[in-house]
């Protein structure tokens, strides 16, 4: 187990890596950056009792509760995207009393979202302009806290009742949902939670998600052995194509076919960059199925 200050000097060397390369979102960083926040969290835990650390565990649940009000009452959206805003405006306009907003948001200052330029106004901080300003981050925020917190409560539930089954439409999101669907049929039958879960799968797999970095690197896409017309990569639940469409840019010549359920296959056709028309291409097809053609 390293010790404190091994742990300390794991995450001033890491920093200084990072801050050499002089950008946060760098992919050059992508590994420093894992190891800083790595060390970071053993930090955290090692350097507090355990009764504390218990306890802030336990209390981040008031985090999850902040961010769904947040979300509820669409504050991002209610932020100037450059100045600031008076508590009292800010109240009128979502209707909510101006001395809980003030609290709320002054809880949701300290976790990184809003700052506060004056203590009568509330402005954006990098995190809530990220959610007021690109719909995919606000539909991802509302995915996990209302589609996916509410199953996890269930969890231990499913666990006791479903034990080891593997069906699709027996775990805990169909306890919390009341329904025998599996979560991807149930979200077809309810389309503004469907079009919201797209929106969120286009932000983790984008380009600021966590694995196009990781999927760019772990396969040579540009080698003439591949990038050719005759090379097609089928991306299988490949929901609006976003991973497709980052490959396609970034190759010359191999041909995409993304296949997932008629709703998401319909947002991609739509989604689809025109000049990448001919190259990717989408298909309605069950992957419990064997497609035509397949060996
Ligand atoms: C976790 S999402 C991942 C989407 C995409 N691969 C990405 O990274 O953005 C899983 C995808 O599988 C699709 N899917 C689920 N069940 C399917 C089925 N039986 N046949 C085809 N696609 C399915 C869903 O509609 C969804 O788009």
């Amino acid at each position: 187990m390293p010790s404190l200050t091994e742990l300390a000097r794991e995450i001033l060397r890491n920093a200084e890596l990072i801050e050499d390369t002089n950008t946060i979102s760098s992919p050059d960083v992508g590994e420093a950056r894992i190891a800083l926040l790595n060390a970071t969290h053993r930090l955290t835990i090692e350097a507090q009792p355990p009764t504390s650390y218990l306890f802030s565990q336990l209390w981040s649940i008031t985090d999850t509760f902040a961010l769904r009000t947040i979300y509820a009452l669409k504050l991002p959206q209610h932020v100037p995207h450059a100045d600031s805003i008076p508590y009292s405006t800010l109240s009128t306009l979502v209707g909510v009393p101006v001395d809980k907003l003030t609290r709320l948001i002054r809880y949701a200052v300290t976790l990184g979202f809003f700052t506060e330029p004056t203590p009568s106004h509330v402005a954006h901080s990098d995190t809530s302009r990220l959610l007021a300003t690109n719909p995919d981050a606000f539909d991802a925020m509302g995915m996990i806290l209302n589609e996916l917190g509410p199953a996890t409560h269930a969890f231990p539930d499913a666990l006791t009742r479903f034990g080891t089954s593997e069906e699709p439409n027996e775990t805990a999101y169909n306890i919390a949902n009341k329904t025998d669907l599996g979560i991807y049929d149930f979200l077809a039958q309810n389309p503004e939670r469907g079009r919201r879960f797209g929106g969120a799968m286009r932000l983790f797999s984008g380009d600021g998600g966590s694995y196009i970095q990781q999927l760019l690197s772990a396969f040579p896409w540009t080698s003439p052995t591949h990038d050719r017309e005759d090379f097609v990569v089928v991306d299988v639940g490949g929901g609006h194509g976003s991973v497709s469409v980052k490959l396609a840019e970034t190759t010359k010549s191999m041909r995409f076919v993304v296949q997932d359920m008629a709703p998401q296959v319909q947002e991609g056709r739509r989604l689809l960059p025109e000049k990448l028309e001919g190259r990717v291409e989408f298909q309605v097809h069950d992957f419990f199925h064997r497609a035509k053609g397949a060996g």
